[in-house]
């Protein structure tokens, strides 16, 4: 892997940069780039990483990881493209963004890896989706796994999946914690201090997704098992279907793929 350069330590960067440290790897081979003097003045201070130029960075990494918004790719690309240089590995964690549009502007032959990450890997349960670019090696697709491994699970999916990824698992944390907010809102509705309420919605997520995820069950024999009949849940979750909750966020995740696929074009 060598020298890895994070360009754009915003939100996900810093989560990638944080999991690559407790992982184990030294700040000594790790380089980032950032816009604005007073980020990078805190990114050095916080994590003891160097802060370069775009170009320097890409002339000092091996593996180049471009996580800033699809909206910026264009304008990078252009700037470390004469930086780039065979062996080098260029991994874009940016929504929407094809291989294609990279392998386009980046030297003939440059190996590209299209990821979706998503933000739980800030306490190492992240999920990230790999898929290879055209000219992307075995060896190469294995460096952007145990790249995005430091800080979570990683499956490999076909490039046509990329925008449902993004969809579900990239956007995904936020409709969770949209629908908790949601929850504890209604506990608070229902006459209980937000502290309580917080505390009863933050177990009882954690405790199901752990449900799931240990016992192997359908979520759908795991949600009739608290389905009593004619009983309490029963009661609520005929008002979530009268309110068409399922189909909404079906088709708000339609959303989330379509703006995905929407986001390469608005780059450049
Ligand atoms: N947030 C998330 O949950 C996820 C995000 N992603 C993807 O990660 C990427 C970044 O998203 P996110 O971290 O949320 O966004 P942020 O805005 O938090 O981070 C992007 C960072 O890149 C910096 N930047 C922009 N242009 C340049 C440049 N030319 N050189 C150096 N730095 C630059 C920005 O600086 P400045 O502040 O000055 O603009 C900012 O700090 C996006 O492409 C997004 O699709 C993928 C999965 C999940
Ligand atoms: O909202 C976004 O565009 C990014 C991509 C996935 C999660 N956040």
């Amino acid at each position: 892997m060598g020298t890895v350069a994070i360009f754009g330590a915003g939100v996900m960067g810093e989560t990638l940069l944080s999991g690559l440290l407790r992982s184990g790897r030294s700040a000594a081979e790790l380089v980032v780039t950032e816009r604005r003097p007073d980020r990078a003045a805190e990114l050095t201070a916080k994590y003891g990483v160097r802060v370069l130029e775009n170009a320097e960075a890409a002339e000092a990494a091996e593996t180049l990881v471009l996580v800033v918004k699809p909206q910026d790719m264009g304008a990078l690309v252009a700037e470390i493209a004469p930086h780039v240089h065979p062996g080098n590995v260029v991994v874009s964690l940016a929504a929407g963004i094809t291989s294609d549009y990279l392998e386009s502007r980046l030297p003939e032959g440059s190996s590209v890896i299209r990821v979706m990450p998503n933000t739980p890997a800030l306490v190492d349960e992240g999920m990230a989706a790999i898929s290879p670019g055209k000219h992307c090696t075995t060896e190469h697709l294995a460096v952007a796994a145990e790249l995005l491994r430091s800080c979570g699970k990683v499956v490999e999916v076909p490039e046509k999946l990329q925008d449902a990824v993004t969809a579900i698992s990239g956007s995904g944390p936020a409709y969770i914690f949209y629908v908790v907010e949601a929850m504890i809102e209604a506990g608070v509705v229902l006459g209980m201090p937000r502290t309580t309420a917080t505390e009863l919605v933050v177990q009882t997520l954690y405790g199901a997704a752990t449900m799931i995820k240990e016992t192997g069950q359908h979520p759908t024999v795991l949600r009739e098992q608290v389905t009593s009949p004619g009983g309490t849940t029963a009661a609520a979750l005929r008002q979530l279907d009268d309110h068409k909750v399922r189909a909404a966020f079906i088709t708000a995740m339609e959303a989330a793929a379509a703006r995905s696929h929407e986001l390469a074009s608005g780059a450049e």
